[in-house]
């Protein structure tokens, strides 16, 4: 019977959009069902849980450096910063935890058909079938009025805990709404006042977007989505405690437009994005300065990053040959970063048109995560502002690579010239600009590999901009100012 259960649950889990193991060799090796939300006598009956997938040793041929064969769950006995040490520099876990939030109803429920996940019996439930609960408006509902009220739901060996910040205003009666966008989460809207992101893969310690917005929020910036609350849970899992955030509640951005679909719009009716690029720009300098303040900086040498850039970009070329005839100019352009140093801070690590909403009330960034291909272990280390820059600079050529005519190459470059203009104040020296080249250069090598993997249609945008920014490398500068923005302590 549990293996019937497992199949079934497997089979649902390996058709959602947010699972990362398509493809490949699936096997459910966990199952933790942390406590009832619900009174056992309540309908649906909603509880969150929490799977263990794991992928047969072919199929994933190199471990984690660090990782010895067979080695589960790493010891996570305190929050914050020990998780993240626990997790840290070996990389991630050897396994991959999804969160599935389950509402459990006694009989078929034919609106809630495209959700099912398994028919099964429960042991606290008797004969039940199981649906996602994001796609239940009534088990939503209990996930918000959980939130609402601060509840904890404790059990012999997990803790869920949900930790409402500002919630002033909120209903739970406010309507919910599965959000039907492309996204790696699933969100549910409530009404017009706020939106649920349900952590799918999930990772030990602190998210990021949590965090991020928590101390941006703190510091008053306003181009970020208000923090409403969040939700997180410690459990065993392998004989260790583990914890980690499952879900955030922010405010709904009324009236947001993508920043990217804005984009190409407006460059398909050949009107400028100049005006709105300098308005990025100036959100950008306004978040990094609040970070600066909210999290540790650092200086690295630019030898390190070179290396480190450089690194990559052998595993770049190894996955995509194209990259190869621009070698020589692409060590050159990160040679260049050799002599300097570099100050360094929490960023956004993944900056780019589509982490932007424009609103009546201004842009809005979101999504601060950094780059998927990325640990968390990686993630969490403190990066130069450039690398956020150099993002959004990217975003521009995309746009103009996807809308191609006679006026793209000048609207990118109207573009690129109004957000460096805005976020820097002014026009970047020889120094500034080949750190910028460096930069702009690697985030161009991860997309060739993103697209190879992803899109394979689109590879030709990055490997054009990597064609064109390692023939034009600037001479003559060895130097490193790392402050953009020129306002350094
Ligand atoms: N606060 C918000 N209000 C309204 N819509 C939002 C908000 N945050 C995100 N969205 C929408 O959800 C989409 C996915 O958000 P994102 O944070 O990138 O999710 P994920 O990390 O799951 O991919 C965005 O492209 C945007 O359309
Ligand atoms: O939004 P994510 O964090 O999942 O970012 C990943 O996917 C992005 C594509 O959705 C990818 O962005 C690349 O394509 C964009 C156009 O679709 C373009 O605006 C970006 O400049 C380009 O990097 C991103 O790199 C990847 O991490």
């Amino acid at each position: 019977m549990a293996d019937d259960q497992n199949g079934q649950l497997l089979n649902a889990i390996s058709r959602a959009r947010w699972f990362a193991g398509k493809g490949r060799r699936a096997e459910l090796t966990g199952h933790t069902r942390l406590g009832w939300l619900t009174d056992l006598d309540q309908w649906p009956a909603v509880r969150l849980e929490i799977i263990e997938i794991s992928y047969p040793p072919d199929e994933d041929p190199e471990p984690a450096e660090g990782q010895e064969p067979g080695m589960r769950a790493e010891p996570v006995d305190a929050p914050g910063s020990a998780l993240r040490q626990a997790q840290g520099t070996s990389g991630a876990i050897p396994y991959e935890l999804y969160q599935v939030p389950v509402s459990y109803h006694r009989a078929p429920v034919p609106e809630l058909a495209h959700a099912e996940l398994a028919r099964l019996d429960d042991a606290d439930l008797g004969s039940v079938v199981g649906y996602d609960a994001t796609q239940d408006p009534a088990a939503c509902r209990i996930l918000l009025t959980a939130l609402l009220d601060a509840r904890r739901v404790r059990e012999p060996d997990s803790e869920v805990r949900f930790t409402p910040t500002d919630t002033e205003g909120l209903s739970a009666d406010d309507d919910p709404q599965p959000f039907r966008g492309q996204q790696s989460n699933t969100s549910i809207m409530f009404g017009e006042t706020a939106m649920l992101k349900v952590f799918r893969r999930l990772e030990l310690g602190r998210n990021l977007d949590i965090e991020t917005h928590e101390a941006l929020n703190k510091a008053g910036v306003a181009d970020v989505a208000r923090l409403y609350g969040w939700i997180d849970a410690g459990w065993r899992h392998h004989g260790h405690d583990v914890r980690a955030d499952l879900g955030m509640l922010v405010e709904k951005l009324i009236g947001a437009e993508d920043g990217w679909g804005l984009a190409l719009d407006v460059l398909a009716q050949g009107r400028s994005f100049a005006e709105e690029s300098a308005r990025l720009g100036r959100a950008l300098a306004e978040i990094h300065a609040a970070l600066r303040d909210a999290f540790p900086v650092a200086t690295t040498s630019g030898e390190r990053t070179a290396q480190t850039m450089t690194e990559r970009f052998e595993v770049a070329r190894a996955i995509a040959p194209a990259l190869d005839a621009y070698a020589d100019g692409v060590l050159a352009t990160f040679g260049r970063l050799g002599a300097g140093t570099l100050d360094v801070q929490r960023v956004h690590g993944d900056f780019h048109l589509g982490q932007t909403l424009r609103t009546p009330a201004g842009w809005k960034i979101i999504d601060f995560e950094g780059e998927p291909a990325k640990t968390l272990a990686e993630r969490l280390e403190p990066d130069s502002v450039w690398r956020d820059i150099a993002g959004m600079l990217r975003s521009f050529d995309y746009a103009g690579a996807s809308v191609p005519g006679p006026g793209s190459a000048a609207w990118v470059a109207d573009c690129r010239t109004a957000f460096l203009d805005a976020y820097a104040g002014g026009g970047l020296d020889a120094d500034d600009a080949a750190v910028l080249r460096a930069y702009e250069t690697d985030k161009a090598v991860y997309e060739v590999v993103y697209e190879v993997r992803n899109r394979p249609d689109w590879v030709h945008i990055p490997v054009g901009a990597v064609a064109a920014l390692s023939e034009q490398t600037p001479s003559g500068t060895q130097a490193v100012r790392s402050d953009p923005t020129g306002d350094k302590e």
